[in-house]
């Protein structure tokens, strides 16, 4: 099934919604981690310059040049000077300033080393002494204007990965409630689908147990309530009685007034018998204009005797509906868990005999399955009562 089924228009809309946040979001941080990648290089990078910057510093002040660069290969010096500082190469007039540099500071390699802790006031200067103090207040100047450079850059880059630290921060903080926002509606729509599946089941259940028009329980569910019945009367070591009724001149009533009149007259009959019965009994309706009754937990055998003829003469009385008065009647046939049958099946079928027997024995009786097991019951000695007084 497509989720446009399972899930409603909003639920549906804040779904995608969160999930495009969630997703910007991540963009974003990747973006704004990438940023704070680059920064962070073009920082280490910088500060490896300075270093290198500081030590060449160092080398120059200390006259560690000629020492460092390899004193029988002059064409080294540039090229020191280039590794030593590792600028990148496109850039054209930092090399170029370089290979002055380098060629100052290789003419200086042909000088004698300087002193610099010499007064040049001490006296009058060496050959080549101009050079070298030369080639030194270069490097020196070139230096210090690349360090203010550089730091300035480094200073640059540091506070672009800070920024891009702070973006990656909030990005993954915005994904992560996004997320979190996103399982909220999830797992609400879940419960949501979770409950309406329920309710569809039980519904069903409900369907598949009941008749339609009466809303009893049906043939389906009678077999569960009779064990039920059975095995509570077993427990309590009482009685329990299936009663099967089957109206009587039913059939006239729909010849003559139509099918929905008829069905007028079933749920009527129903609503009756539901209510002389307690709430722990059951009626169900079999099919037709045929209805079983079971009575559970009977303790005297006559009380059931007495609910089945009370619910034959509620049946027997007019049903006014508009301005018609319909009559039907009933039959009953009666069986008592244990003294007929110890199993609910066998108690039905007893119970359905005994109903065969109530309707060739002159209709509109309760016919109990002792009286034709043994011929007599003490139970037929019942007074009737009369129809008026249940009325
Ligand atoms: N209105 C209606 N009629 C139904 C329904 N189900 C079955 N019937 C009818 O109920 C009637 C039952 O037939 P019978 O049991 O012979 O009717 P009866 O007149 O009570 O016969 P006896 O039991 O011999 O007295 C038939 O006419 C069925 O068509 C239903 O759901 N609604």
């Amino acid at each position: 099934m497509s989720v446009k089924y399972i899930l409603d228009a909003p639920s549906r809309r804040k779904l995608i919604a969160l999930s495009l946040l969630a997703l910007l979001c991540c963009v974003v941080a990747g973006w704004a981690a990438s940023r704070m990648i680059d920064a962070q290089r073009e920082g280490e990078r910088l500060a490896h310059v300075l270093h290198r910057l500081e030590s060449l510093r160092a080398a120059i002040l200390s006259n560690a040049i000629p020492a460092v660069a390899a004193p029988d290969d002059d064409a080294n010096v540039p090229r020191l000077l280039a590794d030593c500082l590792q600028l990148s190469s496109d850039d054209a007039a930092q090399q170029r300033r370089l290979t002055k540099l380098g060629a100052l500071l290789d003419m200086r390699q042909r000088q004698p080393p300087i002193n610099l802790d010499q007064d040049p006031q001490a006296g009058p200067m060496q050959p080549g002494e101009l050079g070298n103090t030369y080639v030194l207040l270069a490097a020196h100047a070139w230096i210090d204007a690349m360090k203010v450079s550089l730091e300035d850059r480094l200073a640059l880059s540091q506070a672009r990965h800070q920024e891009s630290l702070q973006w990656v921060q909030w990005a993954v903080a915005a994904a992560l409630i996004a997320a979190l926002l996103f399982g909220l509606v999830l797992i609400r729509v879940m419960r949501h689908l979770s409950h309406q599946g329920h309710a569809r089941i039980s519904s069903l259940e409900a369907k598949a147990n009941r008749d339609p028009l009466t809303g009893l329980p049906n043939r389906r569910l009678l077999q569960d309530r009779l064990e039920q019945a059975v095995l509570r009367a077993r427990r309590r070591r009482c009685h329990a009685a299936v009663v099967v009724i089957d109206l009587d001149g039913f059939k006239p009533v729909n010849d003559t007034h139509g099918h929905a009149i008829g069905d007028v007259v079933l749920r009527r009959v129903s609503k009756r018998m539901k209510s002389a019965l307690r709430s722990e009994d059951t009626v169900c309706r079999m099919g037709g204009d045929e209805f079983v009754v079971i009575i559970g937990e009977v303790d005297d055998p006559v009380y059931a005797v007495r609910r089945a003829r009370d619910l034959v003469l509620r049946i027997s009385r007019p049903i006014r509906h508009e301005d018609k008065v319909l009559r039907v009647g009933a039959s009953a046939g009666l069986a008592l868990f244990p003294d007929d049958a110890g199993d609910g099946t066998e108690l039905l079928e007893l119970a359905d005999q005994a109903l065969y027997a109530a309707k060739h024995g002159g209709r509109g009786q309760v016919v109990t399955a002792g009286e034709m097991t043994h011929g007599h019951t003490t139970l037929t000695s019942l007074p009737s009562e009369p129809a008026a007084r249940l009325a």
